[in-house]
């Protein structure tokens, strides 16, 4: 891969930062010429993104047929309960637009969280064609990832065993939650053409702050993709200063 670059675009608001993520997804996926796997997040911030590129508008120039998608992460929690990332991103978009099932690559939640990760860490495997990340062949054609005001990313959460995870591809995490989660690690994570942090919101502010001058702890700043690194971010979260409600 290229150098590694780090773009940063501030947007007027969440409805302009989905619309400008959708027509860079767009163009992305436009310009591949063969399969384009995505690895999509949770959070409500992608939610407008996922409505958005089902409407007509993006829709009928969208390559659906050769788009394969995947989640960084999912609560372990069944497909049709309202805390699924899957069930989120089905309702928003997959229904909506004319994806082939078999591009469709939820996380498992059956069985235990452990047996789930290693299920997905081999359907990851699979479509990639090997167990070896090449960093000249990234997984991943685009990651999308949140930012949680505490600073974690995918279910990278602060003090978590989980953030030091060279081998595994997927990982359960436990800690101090009423229910379990499965997370890519950083290794398959940063297996990525391209990564985009999508940050609305003035909670966020601080967090984005200290991660943007560098030398955070935060989970979210030891992501290093192989490809490029993008952070797309609305005016509200980009405010210098946290003022007085
Ligand atoms: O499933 C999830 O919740 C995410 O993977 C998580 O990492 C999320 O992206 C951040 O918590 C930001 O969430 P918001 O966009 O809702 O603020």
């Amino acid at each position: 891969m290229g150098e590694t670059s780090d773009r940063y675009e501030i947007l007027p608001d969440p409805a302009a930062l989905a619309r400008r993520v959708a027509e860079w997804m767009t163009a992305a996926a436009l310009a591949a010429k063969d399969k384009f796997r995505v690895s999509l997040s949770g959070g409500s911030t992608p939610k407008t993104l996922y409505q958005l590129l089902a409407t007509d508008e993006f829709s009928a120039r969208f390559p659906w047929q050769r788009v394969f998608w995947y989640w960084g992460d999912e609560r372990f929690v069944p497909h049709d309960h309202p805390d699924s990332n899957y069930r989120m991103v089905r309702e928003a978009m997959l229904t909506k637009a004319p994806v082939p099932p078999e591009n469709i690559h939820p996380i498992p939640t059956d069985g235990s969280p452990l047996d789930a990760a290693s299920r997905y860490e081999r359907t990851l495997q699979e479509a990639y064609g090997g167990k070896i990340l090449d960093p000249t062949r990234p997984l991943f054609d685009v990651t999308l990832l949140g930012l949680g005001a505490d600073g974690h990313t995918a279910s990278l959460l602060p003090g978590e065993p989980v953030l030091e995870e060279r081998q595994r591809w997927v990982a359960a995490v436990s800690h101090g939650r009423p229910e379990a989660r499965i997370t890519m690690t950083y290794p398959v994570i940063d297996s990525s053409r391209r990564v985009a942090f999508l940050v609305t919101g003035r909670e966020k502010a601080t967090i984005l702050r200290t991660i943007r001058a560098g030398g955070s702890a935060a989970p979210a700043s030891r992501v290093r993709p192989v490809g490029e690194l993008f952070w797309f971010v609305d005016q509200a979260a980009a405010s210098e200063e946290r003022r007085p409600d």
